[in-house]
């Protein structure tokens, strides 16, 4: 059996810019293989609804725009929180957060969760919660508002996707960042994170499947053969 391929956050930030800036692949055309990617990830586990999906302001939430325009496509109810001002959206995160919007996806917006209870009714009817607050972006330990949100998640009885990694795991430690997402299944790009061979991780991580999202296979080749030089 070949050992499991497994990216460092530097590395896997580094397919994705290389891809865009070497290779011209628009970022939102990533942004649209791994949403879709993770929604007919959901059809497999046979999701019915309400899907509820969780949005930071990153690219992280940008993927979550897109599992919602599928989702709602599909028929299937969902409805978004966003965890940041839809001003402040930028890029690829913000094209997306527009495409929803215009479709009539519900969405209630809170920067600063000014409203616990708002998150907390928003979840309590969730068949599955899909956490898109924080992917490989995220730097040092949780700060508010997400240590809450990702509390209030964690206490919601849905089940929970998380996207790309669960919010408030660090990539390359497999370790908790202060409040991290404890989710029943993972669908995480392009390949495993270095942080999911720790035993500990997988607590957080639940199963975890890899979603393609069109990345030229050569910049993963190298870094694969850089790692073993
Ligand atoms: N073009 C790309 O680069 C692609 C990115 N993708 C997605 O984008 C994610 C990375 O996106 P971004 O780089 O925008 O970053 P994220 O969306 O992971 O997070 C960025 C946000 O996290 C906040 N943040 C950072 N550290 C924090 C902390 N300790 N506590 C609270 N908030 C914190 C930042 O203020 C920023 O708003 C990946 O995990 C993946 O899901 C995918 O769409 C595939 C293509
Ligand atoms: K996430």
């Amino acid at each position: 059996m070949s050992p499991i391929k497994r990216l460092s956050r530097a590395e896997v930030r580094s397919v994705d810019q290389r891809t865009i800036e070497e290779f011209g692949l628009p970022g939102v055309a990533l942004m649209e293989n791994a949403g879709r990617g993770v929604f007919e990830l959901l059809l497999s586990l046979k999701v019915t609804g309400p899907v509820k999906i969780c949005a930071g302001k990153g690219n992280n939430g940008g993927d979550g725009f897109v599992i919602a325009r599928h989702l709602d496509n599909a028929g299937i109810p969902v409805q978004i929180f966003l965890l940041a001002d839809p001003e402040h959206l930028t890029g690829d995160a913000a094209i997306n957060y527009q495409v929803a919007s215009r479709m009539g996806i519900p969405i209630q917006s809170d920067p600063v969760l000014s409203d616990p209870d708002a998150l907390r009714t928003f979840l309590s009817d969730a068949d599955w919660i899909v956490d898109a607050f924080l992917g490989t972006g995220v730097q040092g330990t949780i700060r508010p508002p997400f240590t809450t949100a990702i509390q209030i998640v964690n206490q919601a009885a849905g089940n929970k996707l998380a996207v790309d990694l669960p919010s408030g795991l660090d990539c390359d430690t497999g370790l908790s960042l202060g409040d991290c997402i404890i989710a029943a299944q993972t669908a995480t790009f392009v390949a495993e994170k270095k942080g999911f061979a720790i035993p500990e991780s997988k607590q957080f991580t639940g199963a975890v499947h890899v979603v393609d999202i069109g990345a030229p296979r050569q910049i993963i080749t190298e870094l694969l053969q850089k790692q073993t030089s």
